[in-house]
């Protein structure tokens, strides 16, 4: 049992929808400095889930622990249902190509044009499409569903900072991920540029049902974006709740957040 005071009235039945990602207990340390001490998280299919915590409070760790690139010292973490301690690298190969990542640093290859930048990740995973895969059918779906069809000849440095990290998206759901970690999406970018891809992530939730977890900073972003937030504070889950519900809460740690 730990001392996260949740807050858990959660408008919206969750029981009886299917778990793509489920953390139980997760523990991780270094040396003296302990990250994560027991942090729970469910993220349910189709649901957009945000994870707020300060720097340093441990999300890239819990993020690296669930995709299999670095060992808690204990905890269960089960990826659409298996358990990922148990799977060998092939298995993990796999069960990664579900996992879509828009990471910060999602940087596109300079030298490539954007129709490239789009191919490689399905030249990299044909398995999944098969041999006859028409690639410039789907490169132009998937820029088109990101508003950039015109871009496709252009190289990277002859877009802006809000196209490229649209190409980086529709790069990463080429793929169709059934899951996307987002890592702070709409760093670096203005408030205008920020609106675009927040209203974007919730399009492409709804037009390719996937889930999402989205870490942020952004409380703009956590607002519009997330159904449900988790507040990762002192290794634990702290505090869940939709935005409303934690935005109105009397507690100081969780108040912190909304300031
Ligand atoms: N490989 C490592 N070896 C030692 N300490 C580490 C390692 N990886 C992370 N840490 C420590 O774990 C803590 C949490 O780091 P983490 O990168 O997960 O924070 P974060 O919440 O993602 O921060 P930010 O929002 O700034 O990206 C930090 O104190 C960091 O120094």
């Amino acid at each position: 049992m730990n001392q996260s005071q949740h807050i858990e009235k959660q408008s919206v039945k969750q029981t009886s929808r299917k778990l793509m990602l489920d953390i139980k207990d997760l523990r991780k340390s270094f040396g003296d400095t302990h990250v994560l001490n027991g942090f729970n998280l469910e993220l349910y299919e189709g649901e957009n889930l945000v994870i707020m915590g300060k720097s340093g409070s441990g999300k890239s760790v819990m993020i690296k622990c669930l995709v299999g690139l670095m060992q808690p010292d204990s905890g269960n973490i089960k990826v659409m249902g298996k358990d990922i301690a148990t799977l060998n690298q092939i298995e993990l190969d796999e069960l990664r190509t579900e996992i879509g990542f828009l990471f910060q640093g999602s940087a596109l290859y300079d030298s490539m044009t954007v129709r490239e930048n789009l191919e490689f990740p399905l030249r990299r995973h044909k398995h999944k499409f098969g041999t006859n895969i028409d690639t410039s059918e789907l490169v132009a779906e998937a820029l088109e569903n990101v508003g950039l069809a015109h871009t496709i000849d252009l190289m990277p440095e002859e877009l802006s900072g809000g196209m490229k990290r649209r190409v980086a998206l529709a790069r990463t759901l080429i793929l169709r991920p059934k899951i996307i970690l987002y890592d702070e999406p709409t760093s670096g970018l203005d408030p205008i540029t920020s609106k675009e891809i927040i209203e974007l992530m919730r399009r492409i939730q709804k037009q390719y049902k996937t889930s999402s977890l989205i870490i942020t900073h952004d409380v703009d972003c956590a607002r519009v974006v997330s159904e449900r937030m988790v507040l990762l504070v002192d290794g634990i889950d702290y505090a869940k709740g939709t935005f409303a519900e934690l935005a109105a809460s009397s507690d100081k740690k969780v108040k912190a957040f909304f300031k």
